[in-house]
């Protein structure tokens, strides 16, 4: 496979893909364990690449917002990251978990003390870190500002809906969250840290807003649309890494063998994948796999993967 190399080879690249998909719409299962994500058509597909050049591709619902769920994860670690720097390392690992995104048993074994900011668990001990002199209302400001900020778009927003109807049932991330306090390993109060946690999983965003927002690391820690400057290249790099070995939670490793590329997936059935120095991608179809990521998506992005040739491990 040669690399694409023109905008029409992208182009006819994407427009297969769906063309390709299309006969499978609503495959999977949609999680319905957040009763407002249970009503979601499982038909939905949406795919946009955006390039670290500026070009725009777009197929399906690209412009449907959706749930981004624990794709979220990624900006509230850049956030802590940049807030914290390599302290955060104290609280939280970054080793892959071989678990399920909510498992509560490794963390006993561990002492609180979580595998990775992607598990909810981690992502959770997240919240409370940036927690640190805020309220949980000013963070969950702060951080629709900051997603605002990279996507360069005013409009995204939070589901209140989503968050409302996830704090009504998230029992198990109440226990997760108890347990690590239960080891000392929260500052701040249960409520207010899965307050925080759940606003920013409820973010609602378009396949071509979190394309644009995930493009700083594609192109080395600068968004290169907007000229705005996120983090380091090291950094870019670095989030890049656990992408791709924690982004997909015990589905990692196979998503790495099929696409290549760091990625995060989310329960609302989107994933956000990076080709460095290429292009930022963010596909969208709500129904799951056994490991609760996207099933077309992933197989959107193998495609992808397998046609431009985008891999991280070579063409
Ligand atoms: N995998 C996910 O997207 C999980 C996020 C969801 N908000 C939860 O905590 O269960």
């Amino acid at each position: 496979m040669h690399e694409p190399r023109t905008q029409q080879d992208l182009r006819a690249i994407i427009d297969d893909i769906y063309l390709e998909l299309t006969p499978r719409l609503g495959e999977g299962k949609v999680a319905d364990y957040i009763p407002q994500l249970a009503r979601v058509d499982a038909r939905h597909f949406g795919m946009a690449i955006v390039t670290t050049d500026g070009a725009v591709y777009r197929v399906g619902d690209a412009e449907v917002p959706f749930s981004i769920q624990s794709i979220s994860k990624v900006f509230t670690l850049t956030l802590a990251l940049g807030k914290h720097g390599e302290n955060i390392w104290h609280r939280v690992g970054r080793e892959p978990s071989g678990s399920a995104f909510n498992s509560i048993v490794q963390l006993e074994h561990e002492g609180g003390k979580p595998r990775n900011p992607f598990i909810n668990a981690g992502a959770i001990t997240i919240s409370d870190l940036i927690l640190a002199g805020h309220t949980p209302k000013e963070l969950i400001g702060e951080i629709v500002r900051f997603v605002r900020y990279l996507a360069d778009d005013e409009n995204i927003v939070i589901d209140h809906e989503v968050a409302r109807s996830e704090t009504a049932t998230g029992y198990r991330n109440f226990a997760l969250a108890n347990f690590m306090r239960s080891f000392g390993r929260l500052d701040h109060p249960v409520e207010h840290v899965l307050g925080v946690y759940f606003h920013h999983c409820a973010l609602a965003m378009t396949c071509i807003q979190l394309a644009k927002a995930g493009l700083f690391l594609a192109a080395g820690g600068a968004n290169p649309l907007t000229g705005h400057s996120v983090v380091s290249r090291q950094r870019a790099r670095r989030i890049n890494a656990l992408m791709l070995t924690c982004g997909h939670y015990d589905g990692s490793g196979d998503f790495a063998y099929r696409v290549g590329l760091p990625g995060k997936s989310g329960v609302g059935g989107g994933i956000l994948a990076v080709a460095p120095g290429k292009a930022s991608v963010a596909v969208w179809s709500p129904g799951l796999n056994e490991y609760g990521n996207s099933l077309l998506g992933s197989l959107a992005l193998e495609m992808l993967a397998g046609r431009t040739g985008w891999s991280v491990f070579g063409p």
